[in-house]
């Protein structure tokens, strides 16, 4: 049995803690029955002992298998992994989406994919990496009465990821912790009308407006001065034809989005301006998880 979860971006700017997409990155697990338990660990985290040790996909995957299942099984997990950790491209999302798809699909449980959003929310408890990791394309979502309410919308193939994933780590429990505890009205008032106009811009198709609706007022600035260079990276994309530039979800990573005609130049001038970070091309994911049984 082999699942897939899609890389994803969080917050787009303004959207701090609703809006998110997906990334055509994925890690995968390859899960088979075996008479003893076993790891084997591949791209990303390879060279970590804690994702062998004490794995956040295995222990959510038993909390789930034993309370679906009553043989008691081992098995071999085959991870592949493309999301790099703590680097703001939703590797905890697509680990604990990964984990409980796989736990059902083990025991040939059908799970609808509104049901597994909602069994992530009690890991993840901010809906918006989450939701496309399910769901795939651009999505807002919000939580009610601990049930995920979201809109999700396909992103076309004319438009492109470009991304720079800096050398160093930011967690986002830590991250989370530079932010302050208050915020004045007009913050508040500049955050939900960018965000409004920033989801309607998706909705719409209107990519030229992201150049105006991409602007945050609440966490960005506070989390970038951690890596102040990013700030330089934003700038830069923007400049090199981005049509929007933002921290992708608690960061370290910049995301920007762009036309495809002109994603090529965008990276070869990041390429150029900051050697020391990756920097890639990707599509955009519109599916979400899969499940091959
Ligand atoms: N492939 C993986 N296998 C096992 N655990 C992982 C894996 N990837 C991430 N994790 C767990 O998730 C943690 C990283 O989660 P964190 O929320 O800080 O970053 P992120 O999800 O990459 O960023 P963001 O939520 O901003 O997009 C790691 O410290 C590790 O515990
Ligand atoms: N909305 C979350 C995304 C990262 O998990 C944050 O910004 O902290």
């Amino acid at each position: 049995m082999k699942v897939s979860v899609p890389a994803t971006s969080a917050n787009l700017g303004p959207g701090f803690d609703c809006l998110g997409l997906a990334i055509s990155m994925k890690n995968q697990v390859i899960i088979r029955p075996s008479k003893f338990h076993s790891v084997s660990l591949k791209g990303e985290g390879a060279n970590n002992p804690a994702l062998k040790d004490n794995n956040m996909f295995i222990s959510i995957f038993n909390d789930f298998y034993h309370n679906l299942s009553y043989k008691k099984r081992h098995f071999r997990f085959e991870f592949q992994n493309e999301i790099p950790l703590s680097r703001g491209l939703g590797s905890s999302s697509a680990v604990i989406v990964s984990a409980i798809a796989s736990a059902y699909a083990i025991e040939g449980i059908k799970l609808e994919k509104d049901k597994l959003l909602n069994l992530a929310l009690a890991y993840e408890n901010h809906p918006d990496n989450i939701t496309p990791a399910v769901m795939g394309g651009f999505n807002v979502a919000c939580v009610q009465e601990n049930e995920v309410r979201y809109i999700n919308k396909a992103i076309p193939k004319n438009l492109k990821a470009v991304i720079v994933v800096p050398n160093r780590a930011i967690s986002t429990q830590l991250s989370r912790k530079t932010l302050p505890f208050k915020y004045s009205k007009e913050d508040a008032v500049f955050n939900i009308s960018h965000s409004s106009l920033l989801t309607a811009a998706f909705m719409a198709e209107d990519w030229e407006m992201l150049k105006h609706a991409s602007f945050d007022q609440i966490h960005q600035k506070y989390r970038m001065k951690q890596m102040p260079e990013l700030f330089d990276v934003q700038k830069t994309s923007l400049k090199e034809g981005a049509l929007m530039s933002t921290l992708s979800g608690s960061g370290s990573t910049l995301f920007s989005m762009s036309y495809a005609d002109d994603s090529k130049n965008l990276e070869k001038a990041l390429k150029l301006r900051f050697p020391h970070f990756k920097v890639f091309t990707a599509d955009f994911d519109n599916v979400g998880v899969r499940i091959e049984i």
